[in-house]
């Protein structure tokens, strides 16, 4: 077999992963409240939360149709959960914000986000992320597969079994490997560059954690789901 031709069975896999990651989208009135509410540092903040809650919702609803996950250990499916729900919101929102947003919220979603009492020291690497993501012009099925493979991460603290991380990962990498020779034929390197960007992903947990820090410093609030997920408060 052609190392690049996608079999019917990786192909069958491929379809369930992309219809999961486009079932699960960010309800329309959080996106329409985007552009409606004023612009108020605690507005901005509260609309954040709850696009943050709604991704975190989407998030879980997406892994549990990753096909393997849910006969994982149920200790492993929370650590595997928890340990990349930053990662995954971030690259879902990457993706969303460099291709989904209808021309205008883009600005207007950068602007809130850059006045919700986020500091600076953060902002700059998570908007770098935002356009490193967009210049890669991911198509949707890479998009699915990438946030899969990052929540299919083995090495997540308090995973026991990695062994059956890896075993339902590496098909996935296989997959995305032949996706990207398929989708970018003059770039040879591109599948390179896509696993590049899950190690700058890595480090945003770190600024994510400063992040949630200071704003409870601020004494802002979050959902109960966001402090589940994130072992706030
Ligand atoms: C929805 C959103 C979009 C872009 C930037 C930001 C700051 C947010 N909002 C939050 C994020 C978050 C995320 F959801 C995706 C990407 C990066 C993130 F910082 N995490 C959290 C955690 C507690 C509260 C909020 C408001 N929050």
């Amino acid at each position: 077999k052609e190392k690049f031709e996608i079999t019917k069975e990786q192909q069958d896999f491929m379809n369930v992963i992309l219809d999961a990651y486009n079932r699960h989208q960010i309800p329309p009135d959080v996106a329409k409240k985007l552009l409606q509410e004023q612009y108020s540092a605690e507005e901005n903040f509260l609309l954040l939360t709850e696009m943050a809650t709604s991704q975190v919702q989407v998030l879980v609803e997406f892994t549990k149709n990753i096909p393997g996950f849910l006969s994982l250990d149920h200790e492993d499916q929370i650590a595997l959960l928890k340990g990349s729900a930053v990662e995954a919101t971030f690259l879902r929102s990457a993706q969303a914000f460099s291709t989904k947003m209808p021309s205008g919220h883009t600005e207007v979603l950068e602007e809130r986000i850059r006045k919700s009492g986020i500091s600076e020291e953060f902002m700059t690497p998570m908007f770098n992320f935002y356009k490193s993501i967009g210049e890669l012009h991911m198509v949707q099925e890479e998009q699915a597969l990438l946030t899969a493979i990052t929540i299919m991460t083995p090495d997540r603290p308090y995973v026991k079994d990695q062994q059956a991380v890896e075993r339902l990962q590496e098909p996935m990498l296989d997959i995305l490997r032949k996706l990207c020779a398929l989708h970018h034929p003059g770039e040879p390197q591109y599948f390179a560059r896509l696993l590049g960007r899950l190690t700058e992903l890595r480090t945003l947990n770190h600024y994510h954690a400063e992040m949630l820090t200071s704003w409870r410093m601020n004494d802002y609030k979050f959902t109960p789901l966001l402090c589940e997920i994130w072992d706030v408060q």
